[in-house]
């Protein structure tokens, strides 16, 4: 089964186009499964989750999310993920059921990950966001943490998103996170949701275990997504082109614990 799985682009309400649907049913995937939709001005969308929770996260465009008798009006700060704006983003518990209602032409992603157990749904405004400048030299990454381990607001899910600028490396050097191992390593699946700017770029990510049993290196475009079950997963930025994703990642424990690759561990410690 591959680990890419390439756009579409159907219209699943009148105005609600599904760009990605991965999930337990189409993916080797237990702990996490995602959707993007892209929403015309005044569409809407509505769902019931069962047991899994939820983090609607607002990519582009302004919308107004209701869930649990909560509204959350006029929410989004950026017209694409590229204007590298925090943005806004819903958490929904267990159980519940959400509407949104595009303001404005919005591209919206959602993940989930399995549970019973309920938090509280929860406005994350982009502004409480983490920002970190990783990396130096060609391994340089913006991180703007969305929902990380130490917001105690959710049961499973970890939420954030990578910029890449030309040339750069990020989910470098190569690090798992597939043994279940506390505290030195969690067991985490990973998704990635990829855009490029401009969109006919590409980006290469590879997925591969210590022993190889798992090694592919795929050419993936905008709007594609990469699951990664296990191994480590880099993702390599041609010139030119810029890069941005959102991870979504759960297991066990919600806590983000990696191990780097040994043999590329320096990278980090250049000077
Ligand atoms: O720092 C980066 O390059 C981003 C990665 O940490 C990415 O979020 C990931 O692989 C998380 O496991």
């Amino acid at each position: 089964m591959s680990l890419l799985y390439q756009k579409q682009n159907q219209e699943i309400r009148p105005g609600v186009h599904l760009i990605q649907d991965v999930n337990a049913s189409n993916s080797a995937m237990k702990y996490t499964a995602v959707k993007v939709l892209a929403l015309d001005a005044n569409a809407s969308y509505d769902e019931t989750l069962g047991d899994f929770e939820a983090g609607i996260v607002v990519l582009a465009g302004k919308v107004t999310v209701t869930a649990d008798q909560q509204r959350f009006e006029g929410i989004g700060q950026r017209q694409s993920v590229f204007d590298k704006i925090p943005t806004d983003s819903v958490y929904v518990g267990t159980g519940l059921s959400f509407g949104i209602t595009a303001q404005t032409a919005a591209k919206i992603l959602i993940a989930y990950s399995p549970t019973t157990t309920s938090f509280p749904v929860r406005l994350l405004k982009g502004d409480i966001h983490q920002i970190e400048h990783r990396g130096k030299y060609q391994n340089k990454r913006l991180v703007q943490n969305i929902l990380p381990d130490d917001l105690p607001f959710a049961d499973k899910l970890l939420l954030v998103e990578v910029y890449t600028d030309s040339g750069n490396w990020s989910s470098y050097p190569p690090h798992r996170h597939d043994h279940d191992n506390l505290p030195t390593e969690s067991l985490l699946e990973e998704i990635y949701y990829h855009e490029m700017q401009p969109k006919q770029g590409f980006v290469f990510q590879r997925v591969y275990t210590d022993d190889h049993s798992l090694d592919e290196t795929m050419t993936v475009q905008n709007q594609d997504v990469v699951i990664v079950p296990k191994g480590y997963h880099p993702v390599g930025v041609p010139d030119g082109y810029d890069s941005y994703y959102l991870n979504i990642m759960a297991g066990p424990t919600r806590v983000w614990h990696f191990h780097n690759a040994p043999e590329h561990a320096w990278i980090i410690d250049r000077k």
